[in-house]
C-alpha cells in the first residue's frame, strides 16, 4: 500500500473559449443570449505508466484545444432542455422558449446534449469527451478525469467523473 497519489492538470491562455449562451434557471426564467470567455482545465488522477506519468499532459492539453476550438465562436444551444426546442435545418437553427424565438446560421452553433447550459454542464460534456482519449491513450489505469470551467472572472464550476 502507499499513500502517494498522482494527478496531472492542464490550463493555458489559449484553452479558453468565447461563446454565447442563455440559460433558465429559479423554473422559466430564461436569460437573454449572452457571450462568455470560457476558460478551461482539466485534470487526470491514476497511477504512473511505464514513462512515470498519470496521463501525457501534452495529449491531455491537444485534446482540449481542439473541444476548445470547436465551441470558440459559436452559439451552444442545449437539445435535452425540457423547454427549449432546438430545431436544426440545413442551414439554420431554430431555439425557442414559451413565445421567444431565436434563429441562428447553422454553422455558427453547437447543439449539446445537456439539459441546460450551465457551466456545471459543460464541464461535464467536455469531460465526457475527454474520457474516450483517456481510455485508449492511458498507459495506466486512471481514476478519475476533472474539468473545470470559468464563465467569469472567479466563477468556477467543477465536473469530477470517476472512471
Ligand atoms: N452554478 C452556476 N451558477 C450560474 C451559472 C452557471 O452556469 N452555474 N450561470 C449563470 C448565468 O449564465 C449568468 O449569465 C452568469 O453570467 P455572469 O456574467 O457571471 O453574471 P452577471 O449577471 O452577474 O454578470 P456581470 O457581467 O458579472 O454583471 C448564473 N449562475
Amino acid at each position: 500500500m502507499t499513500n502517494e497519489r498522482f494527478r496531472v492538470r492542464v490550463t493555458k491562455d489559449h484553452l479558453v473559449f468565447s461563446a454565447a449562451h442563455f440559460i433558465t434557471f429559479a423554473g422559466n426564467i430564461c436569460e437573454r443570449l449572452h457571450g462568455h470567455n470560457w476558460r478551461v482545465a482539466a485534470e487526470v488522477a491514476g497511477a504512473l505508466d511505464e514513462n512515470y506519468y498519470v496521463f501525457d499532459f501534452i495529449a491531455l492539453r491537444d485534446e482540449l484545444q481542439a473541444i476548445v476550438d470547436e465551441l470558440d465562436h459559436r452559439v451552444l444551444l442545449p437539445t435535452g432542455h425540457a423547454e427549449i426546442k432546438v430545431v436544426a435545418g440545413n442551414r439554420e437553427v431554430e431555439a425557442t422558449f414559451q413565445e421567444r424565438r431565436w434563429v441562428f446560421p447553422r454553422e455558427d452553433c453547437i447543439l449539446l446534449p445537456v439539459e441546460n447550459t450551465t457551466a456545471e454542464l459543460i464541464a461535464r460534456w467536455i469531460g465526457r469527451r475527454l474520457e474516450d482519449v483517456v481510455h485508449q491513450k492511458a498507459g495506466a489505469p486512471v481514476e478519475s478525469i476533472r474539468v473545470d470551467v470559468e464563465e467569469n472572472f472567479g466563477q468556477w464550476a467543477t465536473c469530477e467523473m470517476s472512471l
